[in-house]
């Protein structure tokens, strides 16, 4: 295994995409990390609001069995209602998913984890600087392999740009991702639906906004020395339509900010987070809000998720849909690649990838 190497200061220092190799390697092998390896990792901003554990009993738990049960789907549209309006976040559960896909993709993306990290490196991978203290891969669906190149293609370093296929081992990973990737169409398919009918949209509207998907896989290493000062993925909101998340180890992490407080979500093992991301955002012409999250990293427990992106094709336009006529537009038509490169370029003048879909 390499030391690390004294450059690594300097490599952060020009804000360059350096891969995360080092804290991963070291903290897999169980070393001490040397502080001026973590220095890099540190994040001024990781005080800034409060984080308010006794909230977390308060993110929405949605129940898919009872949107599509009617003697209840009223009552629990309307609390899906607020969930996208007041918490842009919920958990999903009674999904309908089978047990043996999931227990599969957790397996195969664990699995998928323990390789070497030489083997890894071989897939697109989001820079360090991007990400923080963790490591993300991406992998495709053919049916979405444009929006995939573009992602990879904005975030690579030069050298990962042209590496990424479907990782060979384990062996059941195309396999198990395949299957739980159809699942979860089905499970988008009912969400967006029932979101469609809270805004009073026609669901035909939204009905190919969700159907390119792509995968990104993360895991957050644990830091012994300096988990509080770290961060497994900065804040962000999600450049997607919606955002399907599912935690392969039931770590906690994930927080979701809300009245400038972060408000940890509380592993469930039997659910799937689903978060409303920036498209939807737009064409619910801001009713449902696509929120500001962020990872943490534990002391001794690694954390592994895998998400879920559903997003509209890129050749195609996102456009705010009034439930209402007298309701005030708010939001630019945009082109659903213009839109993208906006999101996905660092030099957003300071503004959030959002202000710049937003009318004056
Ligand atoms: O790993 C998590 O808990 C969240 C990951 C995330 O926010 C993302 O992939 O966009
Ligand atoms: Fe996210």
């Amino acid at each position: 295994m390499e030391a690390p190497s004294s450059s690594e200061g300097r490599w952060s220092r020009v804000a360059s995409s350096l891969p995360v190799r080092n804290v991963q390697d070291l903290a897999a092998c169980g070393e001490e990390l040397k502080a001026e390896t973590l220095q890099r990792y540190i994040r001024m901003d990781v005080q800034d609001g409060e984080v308010l554990v006794e909230r977390s009993g308060e993110v929405p738990v949605i129940d898919l069995g009872r949107l599509l049960d009617l003697q209840f789907a009223e009552q629990e549209a309307d609390r899906l209602r607020f969930a996208c309006e007041d918490w842009g976040f919920f958990q999903l559960v009674n999904h309908g998913i089978p047990e043996e896909i999931i227990t599969n993709v957790r397996s195969a993306i664990h699995k998928f984890f323990q390789l070497p990290l030489e083997v890894k490196n071989a897939y697109a991978q989001l820079p360090g600087d991007i990400q923080g203290y963790g490591q993300s891969f991406v992998v495709s669906e053919n049916q979405t392999l444009d929006w995939a190149d573009m992602f990879a293609l904005s975030t690579q370093p030069p050298q990962a740009r042209d590496m990424r296929y479907w990782p060979s081992q384990p062996h059941t990973f195309r396999k198990s991702i395949e299957e739980y990737s159809s699942e979860l169409m089905k499970v988008s398919h009912s969400v967006v639906t029932w979101i469609a009918k809270t805004l009073n949209v026609d669901p035909k509207l939204m009905e190919d906004k969700y159907v390119s998907q792509f995968f990104r896989m993360n895991y957050y290493p644990p830091c012994m020395t300096m988990a509080e000062k770290v961060l497994g993925f900065s804040p962000h909101s999600d450049g997607s339509f919606i955002t399907l998340l599912l935690e392969i180890n039931s770590v906690e992490g994930l927080q979701i900010k809300k009245h400038n407080t972060w408000i940890p979500v509380k592993p469930n093992p039997q659910a799937l987070i689903v978060n409303v991301g920036d498209y939807l955002e737009i064409m619910s012409n801001g009713k449902y809000k696509s929120i500001e999250h962020r990872v943490t990293i534990n002391a001794n427990k690694e954390r592994i998720t895998v998400s879920a992106f559903h997003v509209p094709p890129l050749g195609g336009v996102i456009s705010p849909v009034r439930s209402t006529t007298e309701e005030k537009i708010l939001y630019k038509t945009m082109g659903v690649e213009e839109y993208a490169k906006i999101y996905l370029s660092n030099k957003l003048d300071g503004k959030r990838a959002l202000d710049h879909a937003k009318l004056l």
